[in-house]
């Protein structure tokens, strides 16, 4: 059993109210772990830690090659323990350890990324157009961050929150989902061994509605960043106006896969179900509306069926699982609701829908791999995020028209789409309205490269240069070298 405190100014500390939450294994029931659960008030504690350490600190004014290092250090510690914090992963969320691996070379990417952009020069100096005078530009911390990850990708996503803010100078609050906190607590123990000074780094555990709510009202919080729904985003751009703090949001997604019948049929086949199937389809880039031109609909739908038919569920501890359970109960009956409306509106249920059978599957929160054809862009399956182990298929007869469908959506996180014509390439990744789009791939993502949403998919981005931005204010300094009078008022 795990037991797990918060994290607040440099000491562990239980919540002050004495509570604590039970973490749950999703593949078998089994309590894994107590942790304390927190509220308003520790939230509060949490924040005053991380305005000290802002406003009297040393880690603002530390020098960029400074802060690098530490976060240097984070990235080996990070290697050093990555098969523990692979297996916390998969324990507190169900996934395959393989998976949890990949995430956590993505992590140690990320704090090595920050911990090289972290001394780079990134101010740069104006050619004034008044005489004698000087006007540069400088990169300063925003201050203190409010920083509130989702349970799919726990440690990752936090990880592309925490690396940049610590880069740029700031000090951070980091509240993981209360249901998925293990990894985010081993790592707040790898930031303490790295010797970052007390208050830069505070963690706190607890509700959303509590904790994460707190962060994101409080008047000393200069910016919050959130992964999560879009309603939850909603809630924090309405409580980030008591002090017009900065917000980055990382939102849902709903996410085209296009298949052209010039694409390359067998790599378009593995990649379709690649783009759905890790994680149980809880992935916030999931290509779960499937979009199969008319000319090879039918056959690519057949392949599809075969190999969906045969991905194997189980332990994510089971080398030869290829999907694991489903989060919780509640997020399987949101699943189970997901599949009941796509039934009513009239889509075709050809695989799937429904929990497995077998004493494996008894105690965790499995999902059959499920598949809708016949769908159509006016229905709540094509437009909803299922965020589950779904595909709804669409067929398509022209490129204009798939494009059009495919921006057809409040979402605009990510696309992907299959072709071996160049010229298509070109213009179809120019209108496709998303943050991300994926030629003949599916699912990649890495520090360098920026990630984020268009429309209601968020605001901002995390990762590359940019992610680095969201941290920092920019300072524009003028000084003027005359000496002579400016003589309006005589
Ligand atoms: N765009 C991305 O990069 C990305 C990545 C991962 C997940 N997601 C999205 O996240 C969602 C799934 O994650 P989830 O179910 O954990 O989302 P969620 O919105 O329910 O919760 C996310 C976090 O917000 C907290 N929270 C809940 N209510 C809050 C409130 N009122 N104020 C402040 N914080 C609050 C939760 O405790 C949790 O830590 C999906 O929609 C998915 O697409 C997006
Ligand atoms: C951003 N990503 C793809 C790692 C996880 C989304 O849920």
């Amino acid at each position: 059993m795990i037991y797990g405190k918060m994290y607040i100014n440099g000491s562990w500390t239980s919540s002050v109210n004495g509570l604590t939450r039970d973490i749950i294994n999703p593949y078998n029931s089994e309590i894994v772990a107590n942790v304390s659960e927190g509220c308003r008030e520790d939230a509060e504690l949490a924040v005053s830690a991380a305005r000290d350490a802002f406003d009297n600190g040393e880690w603002p004014g530390l020098t960029g090659d400074q802060r690098g290092e530490y976060l240097y250090r984070l990235y080996e510690l990070i290697k050093r323990d990555r098969e523990e914090l692979a297996k916390l992963e998969s324990l507190d969320t169900g996934k395959t350890v393989e998976e949890s691996r990949w995430d956590m070379d993505g992590i140690a990417d990320t704090f090595k990324y920050y911990a090289e952009r972290a001394s780079e020069e990134r101010g740069y100096i104006v050619d004034s157009p008044i005489p004698n005078t000087s006007s540069i530009v400088v990169k300063e911390p925003v201050g203190v961050c409010g920083q509130i990850s989702p349970w799919n990708y726990p440690l990752l996503q936090a990880s592309w929150k925490i690396a940049p803010a610590l880069a740029a100078g700031c000090t951070v609050v980091a509240k993981p989902s209360e249901i998925t906190p293990l990894t985010t607590l081993k790592i707040t123990e790898l930031i303490e061994e790295a010797g970052i000074p007390a208050g830069v780094f505070n963690l706190v555990l607890g509700k959303g509605d509590e904790v994460g709510a707190l962060l994101s009202e409080s008047k000393n919080v200069d910016l919050i960043s959130f992964t999560g729904g879009i309603e939850t985003g909603r809630k924090i751009i309405k409580s980030a106006s008591s002090n017009i703090k900065k917000i980055a949001l990382e939102l849902g997604g709903k996410n085209p896969n296009i298949v052209f019948a010039d694409a390359d049929f067998d790599l378009a086949v593995d990649f379709a179900l690649n783009a759905v199937f890790f994680h149980a389809g809880q992935i916030c880039s999931a290509g779960t509306r499937l979009m199969i031109e008319d000319k090879i609909h039918d056959d690519f739908v057949e392949a599809l069926k075969l190999k969906m038919s045969k991905i194997k569920l189980g332990s994510g501890f089971d080398k030869d699982t290829q999907m694991g359970p489903l989060i919780s109960e509640e997020h399987r009956q949101k699943i189970e609701r997901y599949v009941e409306t796509g039934i009513n509106e009239g889509a075709e249920l050809v695989l799937g829908g429904k929990i497995p059978e077998g004493k494996e599957f008894e105690k965790g929160f499995f999902y059959e791999p499920t598949l809708f054809l016949n769908c159509n862009e006016d229905m709540q399956i094509v437009q909803q995020e299922s965020f589950g182990p779904v595909i709804t298929v669409e067929r398509f007869y022209s490129e204009d028209e798939a494009v059009k469908k495919a921006n057809n959506t409040k979402y605009g996180l990510s696309a992907g789409f299959w072709t071996s014509d160049n010229s298509r390439i070109n213009r179809v990744s120019s209108k496709l309205k998303f943050g991300t789009v994926w030629v003949n791939d599916f699912n990649i993502y890495f520090p360098k490269a920026p990630w984020g949403g268009y429309k209601q998919s968020g605001i901002g981005r995390e990762l590359g240069f940019a992610g680095l931005d969201e941290y920092c204010e920019t300072k524009h300094i003028y000084q003027n070298f005359n000496n002579s009078p400016f003589k309006w008022f005589g």
